[in-house]
């Protein structure tokens, strides 16, 4: 049986409990998903006197091919958005600046730096976002960053921040969409503190002078990302989900969680409706973390569907800024796009596809045995018939079939690039 044939018998299934299928998919052809582009070089960014990365953050495997230029990287990631359905937003950092070769310090980072890569959104029709980059640089090199003891090394991430919001202001006028500049910074202690409080108070009086600058909301959000620990802050992390929490509700800035952040049983799932509770917006940065903040490629399991979940069922789709944030690079990195993004809009399709009016009214009812039945039975609709539709009226690959095209721009594109692996091709994919 065909795509279309299998469609319409598994849109019967979901009609009988009242879904609509159609404006289903009408839905979420309008939900963009922000696509990191550091998955395309594990991290690396095209500064002219680049760093190691630091931070606390690691990404492993040596899979050859990686973008090691601004063009590899936008071509990689056009190769990415041909597999997936519907129109995105790239989410870039501070380090894919373009400066001709010329050495820009971080604080003098401007709008022209970025020329390129806005022209390039306005040609694929996409909308960006900015993350300043508060780690691989000399100045980051004990861990602090916003709340360094030492008033120039502050002033000098005070003054990117801002220069950043400038950048993402600019992204938002020339593309007509808001962008979404995300403050993520390491600063904490591998050891037990002698006192939480100090840094805190600085990481305050840090933000409060950035934001003090005003740009305008109509082409700027602010958001800022708690962590739970990284490498080398195992002990304290200044930029707590309290501390955050309280600053966005607070100065009215968006809270932006990160899925590999918190405690392994807790969840942002749960977390979701709570913030809604408070809050216009949040920002989410969907990862998968594997014992630890691995930022492995996010696959769709129980809690990348819960998440989906909460965001449908309490009509948030345009509350919550759907960010992907993974890092892997033992597998081809373009197939690790197209998995983790084809996965996060499968968990939104999923969601929008449960009849969530009635497994609420049973709730209310306090007919708990419907509510499990139904909700596990659901669990095996036919859902994937549907996901193979969208694809194919997205003009995407359905099923596997995009898989080919991955390992044909390897073998044309990736396998040629000066750092593919001596001789041959990788053994993953040839
Ligand atoms: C590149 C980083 O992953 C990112 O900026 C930050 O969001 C993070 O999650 C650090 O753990
Ligand atoms: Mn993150």
């Amino acid at each position: 049986m065909g795509v279309k044939e299998n469609y319409e018998l598994a849109k019967k299934q979901y009609e009988q409990w009242g879904v609509n299928v159609e404006e289903a998919l009408e839905k979420l052809k309008n939900v963009p998903i922000s696509i990191h582009c550091w998955q395309g070089d594990d991290i690396g960014g095209f500064e002219v006197n680049k760093s190691e990365l630091s931070g606390g953050i690691d990404v492993t495997g040596d899979y050859p091919g990686k973008a090691t230029n601004p063009e590899e990287l936008r071509s990689d990631l056009e190769k990415a958005l041909s597999l997936i359905p519907g129109k995105h937003r790239i989410n870039l950092h501070a380090i894919y600046a373009e400066t001709n070769g010329e050495v820009v310090e971080r604080d003098e980072l401007e709008p022209k730096h970025f020329e390129n890569w806005v022209n390039w959104a306005k040609e694929n029709g996409l909308g960006l976002d900015f993350n300043p980059t508060l780690f691989s640089h000399e100045k980051a090199a004990d861990g602090l960053t916003l709340t360094h003891p030492n008033e120039e090394i502050r002033d000098f991430w005070i003054q990117h921040c801002i220069a950043s919001r400038k950048i993402a202001e600019y992204f938002g006028k020339e593309l007509g969409t808001p962008a979404l500049t995300n403050i993520w910074i390491p600063d904490g202690y591998k050891d037990i503190p002698s006192d939480r409080l100090t840094p805190r108070k600085r990481l305050k009086e840090s933000l409060d002078k950035i934001y003090a600058v005003e740009t305008d909301e109509q082409y700027n959000l602010d958001a800022v990302e708690s962590k739970v620990f990284g490498i080398g802050s195992e002990s304290y992390v200044v930029g707590s989900h309290e501390f955050y929490l309280g600053y966005a509700l607070k100065n009215n800035k968006l809270c932006l969680m990160d899925t590999g952040h918190y405690h392994p049983t807790e969840t942002v799932s749960n977390k979701i409706s709570s913030m809604l509770l408070f809050s216009d917006k949040l920002a989410l940065h969907v990862s998968r973390p594997v014992r630890w903040d691995s930022d492995h490629v996010v696959i769709l399991d129980d809690e990348l569907k819960e998440i989906g979940i909460e965001i449908v069922r309490n009509d948030a789709l345009d509350k919550v800024i759907i960010g992907l944030d993974f890092f892997d690079a033992s597998i081809n990195r373009v197939a690790a796009w197209t998995i983790g993004t084809r996965n996060m809009i499968k968990s939104l399709l999923n969601a929008l596809l449960i009849p969530h009016d009635k497994l609420k009214q049973l709730q209310e009812e306090g007919n708990f045995t419907d509510r499990l039945a139904l909700m596990e039975e659901f669990k095996t609709y036919p859902f994937g018939a549907i996901w193979d539709y969208y694809c194919e009226q997205m003009n995407v690959p359905v099923r596997e079939s995009w898989l080919s095209d991955v390992k044909k721009y390897e073998e044309d594109i990736l396998s040629k690039r000066a750092n593919k692996a001596e001789g041959s091709l990788p053994v993953n994919m040839g």
